[in-house]
């Protein structure tokens, strides 16, 4: 449970990029999300949100089944947790905590509009969340957004920072939830959410290595060299894809969920063996979120199989 400062050394059998005939293995999920029922544009926390731009919350609740029903569709199991009035936000599960070897910290958010999500998803991790086998640890004390700005990678938490989740709380989910932490700075506000600007494709286990995805204009020159050095073999997304939320996806090992705009991620990923499976979801874009904003991953504790 420790800050990893400067990175650990790539290791030395690495290959500088993925074999192409590779076998990529879909490993069962369960997720946590949120129907976007109370969804709306009603104040402006990141670049993506304008007031007036119309919502169409029909629609948002109809692509929304869809990505539920995608992810479903692949043998994963989504479990649903009751959207609240007055927040229209909570539909972005993913920012509601950080659930890792069956252990889960709730988020305290950034913005008083969305504060009181903390509690809304600390009360479903407590009591949902235990049926599953999933022990609370309580919201945190330092401001962390969740899965927002922490990615397990299945060794380590990389852990964003620069626009919501801060340094503190990077300390404190570090020694909370006994893993290691790898700090990454944000520098564009357009990615002010680690989840917007990288995705992991492969967890490691066993000597399976982490694979990533991200774009490198979204960090610091440090930062950059940090993912340079841990993911030698990662995809660098494009600016483009970048910019229509295409890093914000959510992998099984196999089948990455992201949005259908995100045309040359489908190449890359393709080529790397995996099949991209393309999500519309054009309502829930105008609150600066896509696919893996929506999806909070609850991971077992060791040993532990997802259970249906
Ligand atoms: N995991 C995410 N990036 N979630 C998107 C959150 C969007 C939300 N409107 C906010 O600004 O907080």
């Amino acid at each position: 449970m420790t800050l990893l400062t400067p990175p650990l050394p790539a290791a030395a059998t690495a290959p500088a990029v993925a074999p192409r005939s590779v076998e990529r293995t879909a490993t069962p999920r369960r997720y946590l999300m949120c129907p976007p029922v109370h969804f709306d544009v009603v104040y402006a926390i990141n670049p993506w949100m304008d007031v007036s731009v119309p919502v169409d919350a029909g629609l948002a609740v109809v692509q929304w089944q869809a990505l539920k029903a995608a992810y479903e569709a692949r043998g994963h199991t989504v479990d649903v947790i009751r959207p609240e009035p007055g927040l229209p936000d909570m539909v972005y599960a993913a920012n509601g905590g950080i659930v890792v070897g069956g252990q889960a910290l709730a988020a305290r958010f950034t913005f008083p509009e969305r504060q009181p999500e903390g509690a809304a998803y600390e009360a479903w991790l407590r009591t949902s969340g235990a049926q599953h086998g999933v022990v609370s640890l309580g919201q945190a004390v330092e401001r962390n957004e969740g899965e927002g700005d922490l990615l397990w990678d299945g060794e380590v938490l990389l852990a964003g920072t620069g626009f919501r989740t801060t340094r503190e709380a990077h300390a404190e989910v570090a020694a909370r939830l006994d893993v290691d932490v790898v700090t990454l700075e944000l520098v564009d506000p357009r990615f002010y959410h680690l989840d917007t600007a990288l995705a992991v494709l492969t967890t490691a286990s066993g000597d399976r290595r982490p694979e990533v995805a991200y774009f490198p204009g979204a960090f610091t020159s440090e930062s950059l060299a940090v993912l340079r050095e841990r993911y030698p073999d990662a995809i660098e997304a494009t600016e483009d894809d970048a910019a229509v939320l295409g890093l914000n996806a959510v992998s099984d090992g196999r089948h990455v969920f992201l949005t259908q705009r995100a045309t040359g991620m489908h190449a890359a990923l393709r080529e790397r063996g995996y099949e991209p499976v393309g999500i519309d979801l054009s309502e829930l874009f105008k609150g600066g979120g896509s696919v893996k904003c929506c999806t909070l991953e609850l991971r077992p504790a060791p040993g532990t199989e997802v259970a249906a």
